[in-house]
C-alpha cells in the first residue's frame, strides 16, 4: 500500500503554503492566519454528562460481541490489555517530542514534498479550510532513516528504532482487531487477509496556544482507512468527537495505557454503513503541548472495497455505496474530503 499511496498523493499535489507550519516556538500571539471564529470549547459540566466512550478489555471473553458494538453504535473506543507496553508508548511520545521541539529551520529540512507522503508538515486536510490549524505533523511509512539522518546527523538511530518498533506492534495490533471485527461482520477470512493490512504512521503536535478560543489543532474531519488507533497524552484533554444528540463529546485516556480505536470511512463503506465513520477534532489549550500518535491502518490500495451483506440478508438489504479502490476513495478523498460519500453512494 505504501506505494500505491504515495502514488495516490503524489496525483493530488498540495500546495506548499498548505504543507509549511509557522513556527510555534517564536510565536507570541495567534496571527489572523491562524484566528477562528469561537470554537466551542471545554465545558466541564457537559462533557461529564455525557455518555463514555466504550472501554474494551481485549482479554475479555466477550470480545467480538463487545467491538461489533462499540463500532455500530459509537464507531470509536478505549482498549486496554492490548499487549503493547507503556514503555513503548512513553518512548515513541518522547521521540516524536523530541522531534516537534527541534527548531523550525532544522524541521523543514524534512518538509514534506507537495506530492509526498511522508516528512514534516502540516495536516492534510488544510487546503480545505480558510484557517490554518494549530498543528504540525510528521508522517512516517515504515523506515524513517532518511529524514531522521537529515534532522540528527548523529544521532538518529534511537528515533528509528522506536519508531520502526511502534509501528511493528501497532500492525500487530491491528491485525487482532481486524480479525476480530472481520469475525463480527461474518466476513470470510480470505476476504480482507490480516497479513495484507498495511500502516501509516502520523505523529501530531499541538503547540501551547495563547489563545485556545479561538484556534483548533484539528479541524473535524474522518480518517480515510479501516481504523485509527491513537496514543495521546495522557492528562490533557483535546480530542472530541461528534456524537449524535450529544454534541461535541471529550475522549480522555481512561489510564496511561489506553488507545484510542475509532472507525474510518473505508471500514464504514465495507460495514456498508453499519458502522458510522467518526467525525472527530482536536481543541488546544494554554500550557500544554499535547501530542499524539496516530496508526492509520487499512488494506492494500489496489484492493477493492465492497460493501459486505451477510448471507442472510442478500436480496434484502440493499449495498448502500458502490464498491471501489482504496486508491479511488483516497483520490476522491484529496479532491472532496467528507463529501466523497456523495460520488460513490447510491
Ligand atoms: O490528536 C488526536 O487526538 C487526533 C489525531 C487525528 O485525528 C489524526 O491524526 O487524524
Ligand atoms: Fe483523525
Amino acid at each position: 500500500m505504501a506505494t500505491t499511496l504515495q502514488e495516490a498523493y503524489k496525483e493530488n499535489p498540495i500546495n506548499i503554503q498548505h504543507i509549511l507550519p509557522i513556527d510555534f516556538h517564536s510565536i507570541q500571539q495567534v496571527p489572523d492566519s491562524h484566528l477562528w471564529p469561537k470554537i466551542n470549547n471545554f465545558q466541564a459540566s457537559l462533557d461529564e454528562k455525557n455518555p463514555n466512550v466504550p472501554v474494551i478489555d481485549l482479554l475479555a471473553p466477550n470480545v467480538v460481541e463487545l467491538i461489533g458494538h462499540a463500532c455500530k453504535t459509537w464507531g470509536v473506543f478505549q482498549v486496554v490489555n492490548h499487549g503493547v507496553c507503556s514503555k513503548l508508548l512513553d518512548e515513541a511520545e518522547s521521540q516524536a517530542r523530541r522531534l516537534f521541539a527541534l527548531p523550525a529551520e532544522q524541521k523543514v529540512r524534512v518538509l514534506r514534498s507537495a506530492g509526498g507522503a511522508t516528512g514534516y508538515g502540516a495536516a492534510r486536510i488544510t487546503p480545505f479550510f480558510s484557517k490554518f490549524m494549530w498543528h504540525e505533523g510528521f508522517t512516517v511509512m515504515g523506515s524513517p532513516l532518511d529524514h531522521a539522518r537529515e534532522l540528527w546527523p548523529h544521532d538518529y538511530q534511537y528515533f528509528c528504532d522506536v519508531m520502526e518498533n511502534y509501528q511493528k506492534k501497532m500492525k500487530a495490533l491491528s491485525c487482532q482487531l481486524w480479525l476480530l471485527i472481520l469475525k463480527h461482520l461474518e466476513a470470510s477470512q480470505e476476504y480482507l487477509n490480516s497479513s495484507e493490512l498495511i500502516g501509516a504512521l502520523q505523529l501530531n503536535s499541538y503547540p501551547c496556544c495563547p489563545n485556545p478560543n479561538h484556534a483548533i489543532g484539528l479541524a473535524p474531519h474522518t480518517d480515510s482507512l479501516f481504523l485509527t488507533i491513537l496514543h495521546q497524552t495522557s492528562n490533557t484533554k483535546g480530542l472530541q468527537i461528534l456524537k449524535n444528540g450529544h454534541g461535541w463529546t471529550s475522549i480522555s485516556p481512561v489510564s496511561d495505557e489506553a488507545l484510542v480505536v475509532n472507525v474510518g470511512d473505508l471500514l464504514h463503506i465495507l460495514s456498508n454503513g453499519e458502522f458510522p465513520t467518526v467525525y472527530h477534532r482536536v481543541l488546544v489549550n494554554k500550557t500544554k503541548h499535547r501530542v499524539s500518535l496516530a496508526y492509520f491502518f487499512g488494506p492494500p490500495a489496489d484492493s477493492l472495497v465492497v460493501p459486505l451483506i451477510s448471507s442472510k440478508d442478500v436480496g434484502v438489504v440493499v449495498p448502500t455505496y458502490r464498491s471501489l479502490t482504496v486508491k479511488e476513495y483516497v483520490s476522491l478523498k484529496a479532491k472532496h474530503l467528507e463529501k466523497a460519500f456523495s460520488f460513490i453512494r447510491f
